[in-house]
């Protein structure tokens, strides 16, 4: 088995958060494990209660999983405070180099704040430079470099300007952009852009989970980054392809998880 670690928060409705990477994880042949950082209560239309796992409790999952069965990749998504990112970063800066993909995760889908304030300056100093990548989208990109995002060009120097922060690579998601859904990375020495159509759906709740969840995964069973981003995004389209035929929900559904054998899609029913 290749085990590989979500450090996230939870969605009740199973769309987005700890719910969307282990249906990743699994999706893509590896075993998922948890450490639950917040607590949702949250459906395809909003989030109407949120609550914080004590420290102590984030840093005790964390002890139990690396104790006994040490993940081959971490991602992380909701971290919620500052307490919260600072004990998550302390916690992986003392267990050795495991390939760490960061989702600064901020806002949900449906509008709802997920990240408090002050722990925008506890990513950048503690976090995000222990990342092998992080996966902003643009409104995230934005916030964490400080630049404003119109166009392709502006989402190449954020990632410039990101680089400074310390991870040794990133990639701004283009899912907020007007135009074509175009991620672009930046793996330390040169840029990749990953090319989507925009599939027309309200359906997109939980893509940034599953997009780092998926490239975590690919990680794990050893492709590189690119290749891992790569097999992501194409993940990421099918999930999001079937969503818009195939939805639940009153708002934003969630995307649809596929079983993948080799080359071969195959429908989970
Ligand atoms: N309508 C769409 N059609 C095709 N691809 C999309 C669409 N929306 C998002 N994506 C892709 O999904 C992935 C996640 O991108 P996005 O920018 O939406 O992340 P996010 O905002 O972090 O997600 P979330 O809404 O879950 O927080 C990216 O690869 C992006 O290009
Ligand atoms: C718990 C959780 N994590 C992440 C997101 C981002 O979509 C969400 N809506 N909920």
């Amino acid at each position: 088995m290749i085990p590989v670690l979500t450090v996230a928060g939870s969605d009740s409705s199973g769309g987005a958060g700890i719910q969307a990477d282990l249906k990743t994880f699994a999706a893509l042949g590896t075993y998922g494990m948890s450490c639950i950082c917040a607590l949702t209560a949250q459906n395809t239309k909003g989030v109407t209660m949120v609550v914080n796992t004590p420290v102590d409790m984030v840093k005790a999952q964390l002890e139990a999983v690396f104790d006994d069965i040490p993940p081959r990749a971490v991602k992380t998504g909701m971290l919620s405070s500052a307490p919260i990112v600072e004990t998550v970063a302390d916690f992986l800066s003392s267990h050795g180099k495991v390939p760490l993909v960061v989702d600064p995760v901020m806002v949900a889908t449906s509008g709802a704040v997920l990240l408090e304030e002050e722990a925008i300056q506890s990513y950048k100093e503690k976090l995000i430079p222990l990342s092998t990548l992080i996966t902003p989208n643009i409104p995230e990109a934005e916030v964490l470099s400080g630049l404003s995002i119109q166009n392709e060009e502006d989402m190449k120097k954020a990632a410039l300007a990101l680089m400074d922060l310390g991870p040794s690579a990133v990639l701004v998601k283009g899912g907020h952009s007007v135009e074509d859904a175009r991620d672009i990375l930046y793996d330390g020495r040169e840029f990749h852009v990953f090319s989507g159509r925009r599939i027309s759906t309200e359906n997109t709740h939980g893509t940034g989970c599953t997009l780092s969840s998926a490239i975590a995964a690919s990680m794990a069973r050893g492709l590189s980054l690119t290749e891992a981003v790569g097999e992501a995004k194409k993940y990421m389209e099918g999930a999001i392809r079937r969503a818009a035929v195939d939805s639940v929900g009153h708002g934003h559904g969630p995307v649809h998880h596929f079983w993948f054998y080799g080359e071969n899609w195959g429908h989970m029913e």
